[in-house]
């Protein structure tokens, strides 16, 4: 049995991991970490746990915790990991930060787009970007894993292996997601006030939203080249669950006979099935499946399908996943079970929710 750490277990991103690790059978938790509500009980924070948790909050001194578990999860906000992270702490325990802090590479990347000082880029080469389906094999290896966004997971994973293939042209790819509020966190905010989102839907942080850099960089890895794309965010009156609807250009690829041509719904689906057809968490729909956030909420999975319009030839590529689940906790769950060589689905057998 592991001893594992959630600084900021007070926020939903922390409350989804205290839930899946509580199911785990090879982890325990040992501290759960908050700002404003240390020394009560977390079942007083988050009802559901009444009964379950009997622990209290504890603070979110990182380094005594680094003392005290062999995995830490930070569940905090941009900028927090980069403040307190130190070597001492990398020796004695694996850290696994969602937030973005180790996301990015290039440290001016994410200043301007964060609009925050880096207060630790030193640790950024070493970071893995743990989106396990594409860097399983560093993953197993890494001390420090930025697990990616819910968003970028969703994006990234549903146009991935077209573009590494060159099915699609990556700088004509147009990005149009939808997250459920559970995306902004429990803190109070304005916009997400219940008068605002319910019966609403919005789009925010048109072409400056801070994942457009993270797709960018992954994407790029992919076609071998720095990439271009659109990426626009919408607010939807649900609680979880991520829609990206992704339209990209075809480009013509060799075919048997030597020719080029666009590729059929059949090449397509057979590059999906190259990259994904062994994936446990990736549920590829086929040409013409439509995936649905009801459908893999509470779960792990990603839902991919996709079409093709004849008439523009233009691709239409669909993700679908929880946020809190695949694109946050269940993700980290999976992080860590790589880093630690569990089984890859311990902890996160968790069937949809339905209706
Ligand atoms: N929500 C989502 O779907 C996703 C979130 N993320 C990322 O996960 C992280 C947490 O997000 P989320 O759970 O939504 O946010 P919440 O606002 O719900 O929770 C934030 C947590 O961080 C703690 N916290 C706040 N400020 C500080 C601080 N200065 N120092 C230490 N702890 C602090 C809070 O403690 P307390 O409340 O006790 O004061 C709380 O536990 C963020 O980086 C977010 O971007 C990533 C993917 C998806
Ligand atoms: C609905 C909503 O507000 N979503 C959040 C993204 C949450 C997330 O994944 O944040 P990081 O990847 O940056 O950690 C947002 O758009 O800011």
């Amino acid at each position: 049995m592991i001893k594992a750490g959630i600084i900021g277990a007070t926020g939903y991103a922390g409350a989804e991991l205290v839930r899946i690790l509580l199911g785990h059978r090879e982890a325990e938790i040992v501290w759960y970490g908050s700002r404003s509500y240390i020394d009560e009980k977390y079942a007083k924070v988050y009802g559901n746990m009444f009964r379950l948790v009997e622990d209290v909050c504890r603070d979110d001194r990182i380094e005594e915790l680094a003392r005290e578990a062999d995995v830490i999860f930070t569940a905090t906000p941009q900028g927090f990991l980069a403040g307190v992270l130190t070597e001492d702490i990398l020796k004695n325990t694996k850290v696994i930060d969602l937030s973005a802090d180790y996301r990015l590479k290039d440290v001016k990347v994410y200043e301007d787009w964060y609009k925050i000082e880096h207060k630790s880029p030193q640790f950024l080469e070493e970071a893995v970007y743990g989106l396990c389906e594409v860097n399983r094999e560093q993953v197993r290896h890494a001390r420090l894993v930025a697990n990616p966004g819910c968003y970028t997971t969703c994006s990234i994973l549903t146009a991935f292996p077209l573009v590494k293939e060159g099915l699609i042209d990556p700088d004509t790819l147009i990005v149009d997601a939808k997250s459920g509020t559970s995306g902004a966190g429990r803190g109070a905010k304005l916009p997400n006030l219940f008068c605002e989102v319910n019966e609403n839907i919005k789009a925010y942080g048109v072409s400056v939203h801070r994942h457009t850099p993270e797709i960018e960089e992954q994407l790029g890895y992919g076609a071998g080249r720095q990439v271009t794309i659109n990426f626009t965010p919408h607010l939807v009156p649900m609680n979880r669950g991520i829609l990206a609807t992704e339209y990209a250009s075809l480009q013509k690829v060799k075919q048997p006979d030597g020719t080029l041509a666009i590729p059929t719904e059949e090449q397509v689906q057979a590059v999906y099935e190259k990259y994904y057809g062994k994936e446990y968490f990736i549920r590829l729909l086929g040409p013409g499946g439509c995936p649905e956030t009801k459908w893999v909420e509470g779960s792990n999975f990603v839902d991919i399908g996709f079409q093709i319009d004849k008439r523009t030839g233009r691709i239409i590529m669909m993700g679908a996943i929880d946020n809190l689940v695949k694109g946050a906790a269940g993700q980290a769950v999976q992080n860590m079970n790589l880093m630690f060589g569990f089984k890859e689905q311990e902890g996160l057998a968790l069937a949809p929710v339905f209706p």
